[in-house]
């Protein structure tokens, strides 16, 4: 019987033929599948997606499921993927099942990654299961790439290195844009000015893999060669090498590469064993010709469940904060991605978009998604008020978390001071300093009057809420440290 990894991919394949490829870009190729008993379960990242699925795709998803499961699958439904990227934190725990799963000889072979680019596969064959299965640790030597792209059905097993996360599709501003830059050179063949390791951090959705993968594909193009793992896939491979004492053999083949790129490097966290044959690899790529490249959710100093010897070493090149897009990024970021999908979007739909989703990217293309999602269901124009409409559910859960109560509370907290304070008629800079704060992240997040916000905040002036905004303003230019604290305050409140 077809396992369902095979069973999607073929779909995936022949789907991938039927409808335009930015059609497949943005509806088909986010969803995933998996199968309880003789239910094949579609897995989509929101309602809209869901409802978008089953009215232009849920028929020819269920023949091609008939077709390739020949009768196995007796229905097709299609979810919402609430786990999508939940972090699956827990592997080595879990590698029981790995390597129990590995009694099955395609997947042993994928455990080795340079297995994944074997240059000769047909649609369906061994390789776009091993590409399923693996589908985070990539590894492209030169001889393997050519081959990889002179065959078109080859793309799919390639798809875990995105197409689409390419230098030319960042949008760049001050939030990335040093980020961008030490990407950029050290993708350079003979770069002069790379540093190594190079160690990317910030919070999730914002642009940390597409970087990544940006400089892999520069290096596919040199013909130079590359590993990219999730930590959570290095972890799985390791356990599996040291279980069957081929730990010396998979290091080996590692080391051949010119780049090794370690995504969500902190997961290897009080994996002792992982880490440890980490740091024996570390000293390769950080010499000679190697470069290595990590991302994480943290800076090294805050990795505290790593000891001393990873923190200095993260630390030895270049280390590179991504933060929050600016708005005109983010609607930059809009419309970019609305011209690549063939889209057209006005720009007050876009200024709302970003007004209304900030922190994170991953969630700007999600309600720029449920637009189009929404404009193709109704067949109307995307225009202001539609867009305000399809977005309802996220302003309203917005609204509802950036309130100005929340708001004192979490700058209360964060400089150790009382809402109380905050609210009180004391003038000293330790209590002064964060009500400003306060009052100019409530002008920012809620966009509240600033009468309205001198009312709140125990019935002031609104010139004191001007004034609280000019300093605010001030200060942040005045003082990266400052700012810092502001972002982080500001990110903080976004996220809740
Ligand atoms: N500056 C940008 N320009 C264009 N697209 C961006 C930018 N930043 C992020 N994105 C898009 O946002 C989405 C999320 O980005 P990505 O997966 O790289 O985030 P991440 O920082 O690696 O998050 P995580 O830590 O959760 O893996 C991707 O689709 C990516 O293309």
């Amino acid at each position: 019987m077809i396992d369902t990894a095979t069973l999607w991919d073929k779909c995936l394949e022949d789907l991938r033929y039927s409808v335009k490829d930015n059609v497949f870009t943005m509806w088909l190729r986010p969803l995933s599948a998996h199968q309880e008993a003789q239910t094949l379960i579609v897995r989509a990242p929101n309602d809209y997606f869901v409802s978008y699925i089953k009215k232009n795709h849920l028929n020819d998803i269920e023949q091609l499921v008939a077709k390739h499961s020949q009768g196995s699958i007796e229905e097709v439904v299609v979810h919402v993927d609430n786990a999508s990227h939940s972090a699956h934190l827990d592997l080595e725990i879990d590698a029981k099942n790995v390597i129990d799963q590995a009694s099955n000889s395609l997947f042993c072979e994928s455990l080795f990654p340079e297995d994944s680019i074997n240059p000769s596969p047909t649609p369906g064959s061994q390789r776009s299961q091993i590409s399923s299965t693996i589908a985070n640790s990539i590894s492209v030597d030169s001889e393997a790439q050519k081959a990889a792209f002179a065959d078109a059905a080859d793309a799919r097993s390639l798809s875990y290195l995105n197409p689409d996360f390419t230098f030319e599709t960042f949008v760049t501003g001050k939030s990335n844009n040093l980020a961008y830059k030490a990407c950029y050179e050290l993708s350079k063949p003979q770069s002069k000015n790379r540093h190594n390791p190079l160690f990317i951090y910030g919070p999730s959705g914002l642009g940390k893999t597409h970087l990544m993968h940006s400089v892999a594909s520069r290096y596919l193009k040199n013909n130079r060669s590359f590993y990219y793992f999730t930590s959570e896939k290095f972890i799985n491979q390791l356990v599996y090498s040291l279980r069957n004492n081929k730990i010396e053999d998979f290091k080996k083949k590692i080391k051949k590469v010119d780049l090794l790129i370690v995504d969500d490097i902190h997961v290897l966290a009080g994996k002792t064993k992982s880490s440890n044959e980490f740091l024996t690899l570390f000293a390769d790529f950080t010499s000679g010709d190697k470069q290595l490249i990590l991302a994480s959710d943290r800076h090294p100093s805050q990795m505290t469940e790593f000891d001393e010897r990873f923190r200095s070493r993260f630390s030895w090149g270049l280390t590179v904060a991504v933060e929050p897009p600016e708005i005109d990024t983010r609607v930059q970021i809009l419309q970019k991605k609305a011209a690549w999908f063939g889209m057209t979007l006005p720009k007050d739909c876009a200024l709302f978009i970003a007004q209304n989703v900030v922190s994170n990217v991953r969630r700007l293309e999600g309600a720029l998604n449920q637009v189009f999602a929404n404009a193709n269901l109704t067949g109307a124009p995307i225009t202001l008020e539609m867009v305000q409409y399809a977005l309802k559910d996220i302003v309203a859960m917005r609204v509802q978390a950036v309130n100005m109560d929340n708001i004192r509370k979490i700058v209360a907290e964060y400089y150790d001071v009382s809402v109380k304070d905050i609210m009180g008629r004391k003038r000293t800079r330790s209590i002064a300093r964060p009500r400003q704060i306060a009052m100019a992240l409530s002008r920012e997040l809620t966009g509240d009057s600033f009468p309205n916000i001198g009312q709140s905040f125990g019935g002031r002036d609104h010139t004191t809420v001007m004034h609280a905004c000019d300093k605010v303003a001030q200060l942040r230019a005045a003082d990266p440290a400052f700012d810092k604290d502001y972002k982080s305050l500001s990110m903080m409140l976004q996220a809740a």
